[in-house]
């Protein structure tokens, strides 16, 4: 048959009916749910995770891809419920599988492959559409090919144009550690059922105008975000780093936010370089000047002694004592924009010596032992997300600094299903944590903006709080009980509902950023995954609306998981970082920006909420009519649930701003308090008008926005995000707006941190937090329980 000619009726019925024969969907189902996907299955290690509920997903669709290894395709066949695969068509390189008969006949038998032009020969074009219209989902890898390196490559736009021609949705799937399970050139999985994540996103449509280049863009986007975060979420496995690195254990770039590979993109965001022009005066189009390089980086020498190092070595084994130069940078600072802007100058005092990877708590307390016996430095080491300066070694420190990394002991070791309590390892990250928990129908609630890359001793130890603590409760809430090894013995609270056996050792350890020892575990409180989450969003046409609206939610019978409400500068902001809106999309902004304008709203003066709620069907729905009764009193109205979906799925993605306006000039940081209801506003206006005038006294255009979140019964905590481009003394410049800022909180009456912790970025204003007896109580407990400061000393309070 000339493959050219177009085909007659017929035969092209004839052409295209295998694809959707129920009597050929028979033996492929037994193949390969009753013989690939176990072969699969216990030869690797597969983890499937979705961030949608596929079940949904409506019929034809196109599955897109990364590609590196033969394992894909029946790992995404396997991952996908029976409705989206029984039909699911794989596409196959035409000049490989369909060039040989019995490769072809296999393929297409296994896989309802179709062929896909990969050589320029357009023999084959035609046949995707056609299979579309005739309601088979397909399967693109957009790479065109199996990446050598196990990188992701870029992406052709021919499954995009594909979706666009024919009105589909596509389904976004990451594939992770399949290169590394079986990479190109092998035929069998390695050994030792390598780790495997299978992460599916959520359906993505082409906005209408959309070229097939930005859709491309779009949906390569979206499949390093998933990659990244299923990189960085894995369990013990997961988390090894495979391949080139040093360490076991994974860790966030040197030189920034999150993972390598993934940055702020801003071109698909139209809106968002004019905002940031008019907004600080930066134009985000000019190239942007990268950090300095890795060798560039000047590193002091580790002085530890042979001695303490080979106690180490015999203690952990040689493979988890580091005194390479790149665990010891990663190892140094936290990730504030001090610690950000240090980095990128180069502007390392004092580098921990060594970096150490316990596997329990038996090889802490060792090394605890040994480190104190060498009146050595420890300083315990989570994720190293901290903003506070809470893990740097002090600058002047001539003994030995080890920093102890605990990142190995990552895994939920109990759930007490009767109690809602688990029993988890101190190292564990927020995504280790959680798929431990959800995989037994569990949930910790604890979700930090820094989730996918902090853990739950960082956590305690600096009095972490998520965004859904109106529901679940801050970390201090949350754990019950602890183990804590400190020099000479194990503190060990049992988990407790309540207690009164006198001031609270558990109080008194959260927060205590590691000076009076090393958390190994901790038992928090756990609950049952709620049957509907939802985050719906309102505007209120004021500040002060949304502020009282939210106190009187505070105060209401709805108990929302999430109350926030973004003040006018912030609501622009986010409305500045919206992907481009066109057709359906653009015409419900224009309705709404209409009905807002008839109703008399001044549009400058919006206010975005984002309310969260949790439970039984009947529980959100009674939820949802208390509040909206209560909007609606302060003037405010729903928007809809697109917007605070988009929130959701987004929020562990704004970090990386920070990094791309770092590479252009401009330094961005935050600064939170929390105040009891009755100060806010005043809190808030001393706040803005603190940060505007130290702007003034710099001569910059700077920006400060805020928002309200985490509300309790007589208070909320207001955070507040501020950037400007700097100068040439970018740290000076820094401290003079960021200490404007704190002296506002204290003298509107708010707190130095509501959940980022003291640090030594915070102690100056520790005792007008606190006052002079309360600090002199908290050093006496720091002297006593460390007299040699041997643990991550000078933080919280500095020596006097
Ligand atoms: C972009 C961004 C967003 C953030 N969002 C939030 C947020 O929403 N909510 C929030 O609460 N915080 C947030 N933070 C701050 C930070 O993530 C938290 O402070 C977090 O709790 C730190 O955890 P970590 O595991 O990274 O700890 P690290 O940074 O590694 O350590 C922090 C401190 O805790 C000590 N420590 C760590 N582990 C232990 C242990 N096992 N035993 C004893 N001491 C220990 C360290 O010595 C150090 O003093 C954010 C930070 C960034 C950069």
């Amino acid at each position: 048959m000339n493959l050219k000619m177009a085909p007659s009726g017929t035969t092209r019925t004839k052409r295209y009916r295998r694809f959707n024969s129920r009597a050929l969907a028979i033996p492929r189902f037994c193949i390969q749910r009753m013989m690939l996907k176990p072969l699969v299955w216990s030869l690797t290690s597969v983890r499937v995770q979705s961030e949608s509920d596929v079940n949904k997903m409506p019929l034809p669709f196109i599955v897109v891809a990364n590609h590196a290894s033969h394992l894909d395709t029946p790992l995404v066949i396997g991952a996908l419920p029976r409705r989206l695969s029984r039909y699911l068509a794989a596409g196959a390189a035409a000049d490989y599988f369909f060039e040989v008969r019995w490769r072809k006949w296999l393929t297409s038998l296994v896989f309802n492959t179709f062929p896909v032009d990969r050589t320029g020969n357009r023999s084959h074009s035609g046949v995707s559409r056609e299979l579309l219209r005739r309601g088979v989902p397909l399967l693109i890898f957009p790479e065109g090919g199996r990446s050598a390196s196990g990188r992701i490559g870029s992406f052709k736009p021919g499954a995009a144009a594909l979706a666009i021609t024919c009105d589909v949705p596509c389904l976004p799937v990451a594939i992770v550690g399949a290169h590394e399970a079986m990479p190109r050139g092998k035929n069998w999985p390695v050994r030792g059922r390598p780790p495997i994540v299978v992460s599916i996103g959520s359906p993505v449509r082409a906005e209408p105008d959309e070229t097939a280049g930005a859709f491309t863009q779009r949906l390569a986007e979206e499949i390093r975000r998933l990659h990244a975060r299923s990189d960085s979420s894995g369990d013990s496995n997961s988390r090894v780093v495979r391949g080139d690195q040093m360490t076991a254990v994974k860790h966030m770039k040197w030189w920034g936010w999150g993972d390598e590979g993934v940055s702020f993109e801003y071109r698909n965001k139209p809106e968002f370089a004019p905002f940031v022009q008019k907004a600080v005066g930066l134009d985000v189009t000019t190239p942007p000047v990268p950090p300095l390089s890795f060798d560039e980086l000047e590193v002091p020498a580790p002085r530890i002694g042979e001695q303490l190092q080979e106690q180490l070595t015999d203690i952990l084994g040689a493979e988890h004592v580091h005194t390479d130069k790149m665990s010891r940078v990663v190892h140094t600072l936290g990730k504030g924009i001090r610690d950000l802007l240090r980095i990128r100058s180069s502007d390392l005092n004092r580098c921990p010596d060594v970096v150490v990877y316990p596997a329990d708590e038996e090889q802490v307390r060792l090394v605890v032992e040994a480190a104190v016996e060498a009146d050595a430095v420890v300083i315990p080491f989570g994720g190293g997300s901290n903003i506070s300066g809470s893990l740097e070694p002090p600058p002047e420190e001539q003994r030995v600094v080890i920093s102890l990394d605990l990142g190995r002991m990552n895994q939920v070791l109990e759930i007490d299903e009767n109690s809602g309590l688990a029993r988890i390892q101190a190292g564990a990250q927020g995504p280790d944590l959680e798929r431990a928990l959800a995989a037994r129908g569990w949930t910790i609630g604890h979700f930090p903006d820094s989730f996918a890359h902090s853990t739950l001793g960082g956590w305690i130890a600096t009095r972490s709080s998520g965004m859904q603590s109106d529901k679940y409760g801050d970390i201090a809430d949350i754990v019950r009980g602890l183990r804590l090894v400190r020099s000479g013995g194990t503190v060990a609270l049992r988990p407790l509902p309540s207690t009164s056996t006198g001031p609270s050792i558990r109080e008194m350890i959260l927060g205590s950023e590691g000076r009076l020892g090393v958390i190994t575990e901790a038992t928090v409180n756990v609950h049952r995954i709620p049957p509907v989450r939802k985050v719906l969003a309102y505007l209120f046409p004021s500040w002060d609306a949304g502020l009282a609206a939210m106190r009187e939610i505070s105060e209401s019978d709805a108990s929302p998981s999430v109350t926030r409400v973004s003040d006018a500068p912030e609501t622009a902001f986010s409305f500045a970082t919206r992907t481009a809106s066109k057709g359906l999309k653009s015409a419900s902004t224009k309705a709404l920006t209409k009905v807002l304008t008839m109703r008399g709203w001044d549009l400058d003066q919006l206010c975005l909420s984002f309310i969260g709620y949790e439970g039984s069907e009947s529980h959100v729905k009674y939820e949802k009519k208390l509040v909206k009764r209560i909007v609606s009193k302060h003037g405010g109205m729903y928007i809809g649930e697109g917007p605070g979906a988009l929130y959701d799925q987004k929020k562990f993605d704004t970090p990386y701003i920070r990094d791309f306006l770092l590479d252009r000039g401009a330094a961005a940081d935050v600064s939170e308090t929390a105040a009891p209801w009755s100060k806010l506003r005043h809190l808030y206006d001393t706040t803005m008008a603190a940060a505007h005038s130290a702007y003034d006294d710099l001569g910059v255009r700077g920006w400060i926005m805020c928002h309200l979140s985490h509300s309790y019964h007589s208070g909320a905590c207001l955070y507040f995000t501020f950037a400007f481009v700097h100068g040439d003394e970018p740290l000076k410049q820094y401290d003079h707006v960021k200490s404007a800022i704190q002296q506002a909180f204290i003298d509107a009456g708010g707190t130095l941190s509501h959940h980022h912790a003291v640090g030594v970025e915070h102690a100056p204003w520790l005792t007008d937090d606190i006052s002079e007896e309360g600090v002199s109580l908290m050093r006496g407990l720091f002297e006593s329980a460390d007299p040699r400061r041997n643990f991550n000393p000078d933080k919280i309070i500095p020596r006097s």
